[in-house]
């Protein structure tokens, strides 16, 4: 029997940013978390990319570009949806997560979900860096796990 597990090493990767700009004042925390831990995990500064789109609807277009252009390891989106009054909130992260979703499987990059999808702005801040973590670094760490998984299989 093989198990197949990925360690959590990025020396060597090459990984691409892509940031939403809307609600930037949590974005720029998580952009901060997926940073450290690439550098943290023996990555280098040097080898990250990051592209900004307006918001997180534009998010999916960029990391398909990102994804086929074969220059990453694995591609990070970021950005955070805050739910306000009307329905629109629904359609931003659910086009948003679907795209990503595809993009991961049509091209076999990994492509991680560090988009907050969150009701209300405290909600943002617990999960930008304060009481529920970072899920700029949680989802950092996903894609560098994935880079190491896939090169296994
Ligand atoms: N309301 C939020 C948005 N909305 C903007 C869209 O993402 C998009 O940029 C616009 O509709 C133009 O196509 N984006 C977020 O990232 N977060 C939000 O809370
Ligand atoms: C996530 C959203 O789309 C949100 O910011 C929009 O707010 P509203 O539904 O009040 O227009």
């Amino acid at each position: 029997m093989r198990t197949i597990e990925g360690n959590l090493t990025a020396q060597d990767m090459k990984i691409g940013l892509v940031i939403g700009r809307f609600n930037s004042f949590i974005v720029d925390h998580l952009v901060a978390g997926a940073v450290d831990t690439i550098v943290r995990h023996g990555g280098d500064a040097a080898n990250i990319d990051k592209v900004f789109v307006p918001g997180a609807f534009e998010i999916p277009l960029a990391v398909q570009k990102m994804a086929q252009s074969g220059s990453y390891d694995a591609v990070v989106a970021l950005g955070a949806v805050i739910r306000g009054g009307t329905p629109h909130f629904d359609y931003v992260a659910g086009e948003c997560v679907k795209g990503l979703g595809q993009v991961q499987l049509s091209t076999g990059v990994p492509v991680s979900f560090g988009v907050l999808t969150v009701d209300s702005i405290e909600q943002a801040i617990e999960r930008a860096g304060t009481k529920a973590g970072n899920k700029g670094e949680e989802c950092t760490l996903a894609a560098i796990e994935m880079v190491n998984v896939l090169k296994q299989i």
